[in-house]
């Protein structure tokens, strides 16, 4: 199981937060009156839940009976998030690494830690320092590694308007960070889509 979310209220009120939605898009000029845009506010609220509600999982380990002791790296794994600023989507790849120490981890378990980071409102910085620190905690690894890269759409379709800028973010621990050989294998390995 993994650790509650910061910046999260408990409890979900869909009721109020689909008359809150009708009040939001009819105070901005919607007119919610025809048929074919009665149900915008509920499938707006069942839309933000979705990216809000994280969904848990396990994180299944192995031992590390062949004591592999090089780097495991998942590169690309798809991350869609919401901005906390402005409640909008940023969508990228994260490449996510460690190195193993007595046990490996589960490959799918890196792009279901990411998927359960990103379903919330955040900044990629501390979306990528999450993945990061779960992965330090759960895995008792000698480095882990995280690089992100997404396109904020508050920066791309809104306000300063450069679509295709892309945010990169990074947050290394243990031998990843502090042994320069080991960072800059990772670093070289994440950037070979760029
Ligand atoms: N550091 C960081 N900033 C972000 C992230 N997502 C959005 N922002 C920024 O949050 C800032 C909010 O700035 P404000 O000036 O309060 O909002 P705004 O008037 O809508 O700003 P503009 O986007 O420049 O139009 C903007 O610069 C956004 O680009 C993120 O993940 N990390
Ligand atoms: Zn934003």
């Amino acid at each position: 199981m993994v650790t509650t979310l910061e910046f999260r209220r408990p409890g979900v009120d869909l009721r109020a937060a689909e008359d809150a939605a009708a009040d939001l898009l009819e105070a901005l000029g919607l007119d919610l009156a025809h048929e074919s845009v009665a149900a915008t506010p509920g499938r707006m609220v069942r839309a933000l839940a979705e990216m809000l509600s994280p969904t848990d999982f396990e994180m299944t380990t192995f031992p590390n009976d062949e004591g592999y002791d090089e780097l495991v790296l998942v590169q690309d794994i798809p991350v869609r998030s919401l901005c906390q600023h402005h409640v909008l989507p940023f969508v990228g790849v994260a490449h996510v690494g460690y190195l193993p120490g007595a046990r490996i981890l589960g490959l799918s378990k890196l792009a279901r830690t990411v998927e359960y980071h990103s379903r919330g409102a955040q900044t990629q910085e501390r979306l990528t320092q999450r993945v990061a620190e779960h992965l330090r905690t759960a895995l008792g690894a000698k480095g882990v590694g995280v690089v992100i890269e997404a396109e904020h759409t508050c920066m791309s379709l809104r306000g300063a308007r450069v679509p295709g800028s892309r945010t990169v973010t990074s947050a290394l621990f243990g031998r990843l960070r502090d042994d320069a050989a080991s960072r800059a294998e990772f670093l070289a390995l994440t950037r070979s889509g760029r």
